[in-house]
């Protein structure tokens, strides 16, 4: 008889016991971020892999020591009000990404946590945090 994932008993180490809990851009969202000073490691390349899947919309660096995400503003005045926007929610959380604006509309936000030198948990709770900010009408 074939057991139903509902009433089947986890156990540690057996299968369904592994991403029991997968991280999504809710709980990212419902999180807040960690003050980091150091001291604390970076997330493995495969725990980063692991939590791209919840902001498909952003790049995870070769190195995978940042994350980023780029995008065309519909001009110098709306992409100035985004880093605007993006700098309330950053000091909400004390955790701060870079932002470039060249080319008078191409806004690239880039996240990384630089008490530690590559990434925390912090920087994907912001860019999920950010992205719904992206989707709206920034004026
Ligand atoms: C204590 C507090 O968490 C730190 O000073 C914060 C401020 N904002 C920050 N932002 C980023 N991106 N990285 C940091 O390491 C960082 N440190």
């Amino acid at each position: 008889m074939t057991m139903s994932k509902s009433n089947r008993t986890d156990s540690p180490g057996s299968d369904s016991q592994e991403n029991a809990n997968p991280e999504n851009a809710d709980t990212l969202r419902a999180a807040k971020c960690v003050p980091c000073e150091g001291g604390v490691p970076t997330l493995s390349r495969d725990e980063a892999t692991e939590l791209m899947k919840a902001i498909p919309d952003w790049e995870l660096a070769a190195d995978a020591k940042r994350i980023s995400r780029t995008l065309k503003c519909r001009n110098f005045v709306d992409a100035v009000a985004r880093i605007n926007q993006i700098s309330v929610l950053a000091e909400e959380e004390q955790h701060h990404p870079d932002l470039h604006l060249t080319g008078y509309r191409m806004l690239k936000i880039e996240l990384t946590t630089h008490a530690i030198g590559g990434l925390s948990r912090n920087d994907f709770v912001v860019a999920a945090k950010i992205d719904p900010l992206l989707s709206q009408p920034s004026v």
